[in-house]
């Protein structure tokens, strides 16, 4: 059966060469593996307003613009996603777990010895290679 595909807003919070990285509960798709925080686009949404809305209520910030990095689509044995990954460049607030979950800034040089779901890799070669340039 064709998997309908989940849009998903995806947000890169970056600090001093550091990005904020949240652990996904057990209970959850990908569970017991870090993410970016973020969420289901819902139909009413553009990728801005899930954004905006996911961040506020994952992590306790109020973002105020983002850019597009990429799109990534990834088809998971059980789950077919769009991920929709944004820099946030301007937000208001201190990033912290505000759903209880594990959080952490990590160094970009870093954040491939984190475990992440699969679809994540492109972001993590795409961080570090800017990171390089
Ligand atoms: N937030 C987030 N989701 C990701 C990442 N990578 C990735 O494959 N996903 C997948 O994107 C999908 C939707 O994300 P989500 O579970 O955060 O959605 P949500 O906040 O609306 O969650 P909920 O359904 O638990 O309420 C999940 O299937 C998840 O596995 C990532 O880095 N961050
Ligand atoms: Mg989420």
């Amino acid at each position: 059966m064709e998997k309908k595909r989940v849009e998903v807003a995806v947000g890169v919070i970056e600090k001093n060469q550091k990005i904020f990285v949240c652990l996904r509960s057990k209970d959850q798709h990908q569970g017991g593996l870090w993410e970016f925080p973020g969420g289901k686009v819902e139909a009413e949404e553009d990728v801005f307003s899930a954004l905006k809305r996911e961040l506020k209520e994952e992590i306790g910030i109020d973002i105020h613009s983002s850019t597009e990095l990429m799109r990534i689509e990834h088809d998971y044995p059980d789950k077919a996603v769009c991920l929709h990954i944004h820099i946030v460049t301007e937000f208001a607030g201190e990033a912290h777990g505000a759903e209880g979950q594990p959080s952490q800034w990590v160094a970009i040089s870093n954040l491939h010895e984190l475990d992440f779901p699969a679809a994540n890799k492109a972001i993590v070669e795409r961080l570090q290679a800017a990171q390089k340039e």
